[in-house]
């Protein structure tokens, strides 16, 4: 089988949202750079992930709005549109071509080896394409794993032979089931739930601790009622025995009965995609996530970078490429013997991965978070206070829908006076969530908050709110 042989600066494994920020910095910075890919060039986010759910979800969401604001709720007249929204949702996955970001790509002066990269000792990757032709990659300065991560299937009886959906059949599927079970109950399941009802399917969620465990406990009670509200059955404190499918449907005994539908959907977390990357070759195990520190470098290592979910630290896009605008630049200073920036805060360290990591649940109700929720910032020795007010009080909710319902929080260190988390709960409350990561970043003290002063009548307005509640500290 043929062989090539190539030497380049930096070589990336994985083409998904963050090996593409990490090769794209890094060739801004200089560098001659490849990027090794063995599907698709864009990564489950664009194909499986972000783009497909949010594309499900979405049509749904405006209904809603619609149904909920007299005036508009006469012109809505029929449902949902199921092939439109899978119309919709095939464009937004390009039909699972890649064709537009391979050119980005070659514009962005980046070259590309299709198969899949394993490392074949110190600062080398083989790449096996799908005939089986190899390419040594011999970089110079170093190799950057971007490899994602992979769903975890857990060890339950028949569920493997059950030919389960992972989140790839559930965000890319032709038809909607008649009928979905979903065991998890973390963002997947609920998102999932979210759209499959809304699509017209019968849902059971069957979930082994509590709904949302990552978020505070009030924002998942409100997305589980809401959801009930709906016609989806969520099974709290649930455990998950067997799986069977017989004929054209599945059965699920669980701790709290038997559940049945055409098809059940496993969202139970995943991890990083190391298996199969040869990382027995450098001395690493296997399987395991890579371990860095905040440039990304992989512990023990002075050429080997892990960037985005394989390294476990954040399993999210934004945060992933957070993660990629850090290591490419630092592998390209690096490299050039240009200074390097690390200490916290610096150009070159990903330290808002430790204190402040925003996220939105698009369930209906929205989820967005931004820092510790009040458990952790307590378990973590801060001294904190929590202020909670209704969204529903605010003017510019009011004004959005009718029967608006929603939270949020914020938790101040008292020993710092600053906004370290905020959690809101409502319709259209992902677009809050910047404005608090921005204070927790800035480290923007309660009494200088004060002078940011929210439009009238917007739903920011929440923030006047939450600090009327906390109260204006006292002028030295
Ligand atoms: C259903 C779902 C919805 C999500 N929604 C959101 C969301 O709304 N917002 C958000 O921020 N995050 C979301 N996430 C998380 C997000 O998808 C991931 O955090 C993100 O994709 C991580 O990017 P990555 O580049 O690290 O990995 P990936 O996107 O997984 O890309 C890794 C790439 O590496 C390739 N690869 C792997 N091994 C090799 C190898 N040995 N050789 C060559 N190539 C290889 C893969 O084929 C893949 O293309 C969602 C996840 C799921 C499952
Ligand atoms: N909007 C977004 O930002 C978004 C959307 C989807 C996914 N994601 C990311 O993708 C990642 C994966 O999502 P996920 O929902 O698969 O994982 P998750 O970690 O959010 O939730 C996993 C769920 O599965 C349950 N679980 C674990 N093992 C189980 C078992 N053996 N039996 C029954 N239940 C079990 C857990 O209790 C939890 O409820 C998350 O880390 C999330 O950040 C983000």
């Amino acid at each position: 089988m043929a062989s090539e042989e190539r030497e380049v600066d930096l070589v990336v494994i994985g083409a998904g949202p963050v090996g593409e920020n990490v090769a794209d910095r890094a060739a801004q910075g200089g560098l001659e750079t490849v990027i090794v890919e063995s599907e698709l060039v864009g990564g489950e986010c664009s194909y499986w992930a972000c783009m497909p759910s949010k594309a499900l979800l979405r049509p749904a969401q405006v209904l809603s709005a619609a149904r909920a604001l007299p005036g508009a709720a006469e012109a809505v007249t029929g449902g949902i549109d199921v092939a439109a929204v899978l119309r919709r949702r095939d464009s937004f996955t390009s039909d699972w071509s890649d064709d537009g970001q391979v050119q980005w790509l070659e514009s962005a002066g980046i070259g590309l080896v299709r198969g899949r990269g394993r490392l074949s000792g110190e600062r080398e990757v083989t790449v096996t394409a799908e005939d089986g032709a190899t390419t040594v990659l011999r970089a110079r300065h170093a190799v950057a794993v971007a490899t994602g991560s992979v769903p975890v299937l857990p060890d339950i009886p028949g569920l493997r032979e059950a030919n389960p959906w992972s989140s790839r059949e559930a965000t890319s599927a032709k038809t909607v089931p008649e009928s979905l079970a979903i065991i998890g109950g973390g963002v997947v399941a609920m998102e999932m739930a979210t759209a499959y009802a809304a699509l017209g399917a019968d849902v059971t969620v069957i979930v082994r601790d509590g709904v949302l465990g990552s978020v505070e406990s009030f924002a998942g009670e409100r997305v589980t009622e809401a959801l009930r509200s709906r016609g989806v059955e969520i099974l709290t404190r649930t455990e998950t025995l067997s799986v069977e499918r017989t004929g054209g449907e599945v059965r699920i005994e669980t701790s709290g009965g038997t559940v049945t539908a055409a098809e059940v959907l496993v969202a139970t977390g995943r991890r990083p995609a190391t298996a199969d990357l040869g990382l027995e070759r450098v001395g690493l195990d296997p399987g395991k996530r890579l371990d860095t520190d905040d440039t990304l470098r992989v512990d023990g290592f002075d050429w080997l970078y892990a960037v985005g979910d394989v390294n476990g630290r954040v399993l999210l896009t934004h945060q992933g490429k957070y993660q990629a605008r850090a290591a490419g630049d630092v592998i390209a200073a690096r490299a050039k013997d240009r200074p390097v920036d690390d200490a916290p805060w610096g150009a070159h360290a990903a330290t808002a991965d430790h204190h402040a990591v925003p996220q939105v649940v698009f369930t209906e109700p929205e989820v967005a978070a931004v820092g510790p929720t009040a458990e952790e910032a307590r378990a973590q020795g801060k001294s904190i206070r929590v202020v909670d007010y209704d969204l529903a009080g605010v003017a510019g909710a009011g004004l959005s829908r009718d029967g608006y319902q929603g939270a949020a929080r914020m938790i101040v260190d008292e020993d710092r006076g600053v906004m370290i988390g905020a959690t809101f709960v409502g319709p259209d409350v992902a677009e809050l969530v910047h404005a608090a990561t921005t204070a927790v970043v800035g480290e923007v003290p309660i009494d200088r908050l004060w002078h940011a002063v929210p439009s009238y009548p917007t739903v920011s307005e929440i923030w006047l709110r939450l600090l009327e509640a906390y109260g204006r500290p006292a002028s030295a």
